[in-house]
């Protein structure tokens, strides 16, 4: 796993002002040094297309670099890492495709998921949502603050060490109750994206985690 700060990973989404690569760009220049380059709804060439140039914009920042879903993608490109949920490539396989050299993500909704996810090799964990949103379809039960308590609760009791990214409609607000409950990090599209000044947000949110930790 990279040592590069867990505490921001800005989500792309593709909005009515902003393309995926801009709204990474923006993150970038507000100073998320943790990208997931996210399309649900482009083909595979069109993904491969904008992988190749969120990525070379990644390493200018020196940023981490993580492609959702697409597991071949990301052996192909030599991304950071891939994000993997419960519809995608089981983290197990992934990690047998991938080996130790890159980052692997899995969304939990439960402990249970993350206890799963901790024996299959992941990484890291993305938890949520944490509240409704409307950035992704099909959103599992919504967890609250006092769901992270809970998970967090529970891997303390079983020894397990895992950094949880909250995520799902969470705005710069939120940050401190979030943080308290014992998570990692945050992972966030929206809220940014909807700021008039994405790239401002983006340092706000990122002063407001760093007061937290
Ligand atoms: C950091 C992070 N957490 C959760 C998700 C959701 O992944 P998944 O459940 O596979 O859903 P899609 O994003 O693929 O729609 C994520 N991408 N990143
Ligand atoms: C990938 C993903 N999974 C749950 S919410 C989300 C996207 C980010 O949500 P938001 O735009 O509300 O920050
Ligand atoms: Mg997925």
């Amino acid at each position: 796993m990279e040592d590069k700060p867990m505490e921001l990973q800005f989500i792309t989404h593709f909005t009515d002002r902003y393309s995926y690569y801009d709204s990474a760009r923006l993150a970038l220049e507000g100073g998320c040094r943790w990208i997931q380059l996210r399309m649900k709804d482009a083909s595979p060439e069109e993904r491969e297309q904008e992988a190749v140039r969120v990525q070379e914009l990644c390493r200018t920042y020196g940023a981490t670099f993580i492609i959702d879903d697409d597991v071949e993608l990301v052996k192909k490109l030599k991304a950071d890492g891939v994000h993997l949920g419960k519809n995608d490539m089981p983290i197990a396989e992934a990690r047998h495709i991938l080996a130790k050299d890159f980052i692997i993500g899995g969304t939990a909704n439960t402990f249970d998921d993350v206890v799963s996810h901790y024996r299959a090799g992941a990484d890291y964990i993305g938890c949520g949502p944490f509240r409704f949103t409307t950035t992704k379809k099909n959103l599992s039960p919504i967890l609250g603050l006092e769901g992270y308590r809970n998970i967090v609760r529970q891997m303390h009791e079983h020894g397990i060490n895992l950094p949880i990214v909250a995520i799902g409609g969470i705005t710069c607000e939120d940050i401190p109750a979030i943080m308290q409950t014992g998570v990692s990090g945050i992972a966030l599209s929206g809220t940014i994206l909807r700021a008039e000044n994405p790239a401002e947000e983006t340092r706000k949110i990122l002063e407001e985690l760093k007061s937290k930790s």
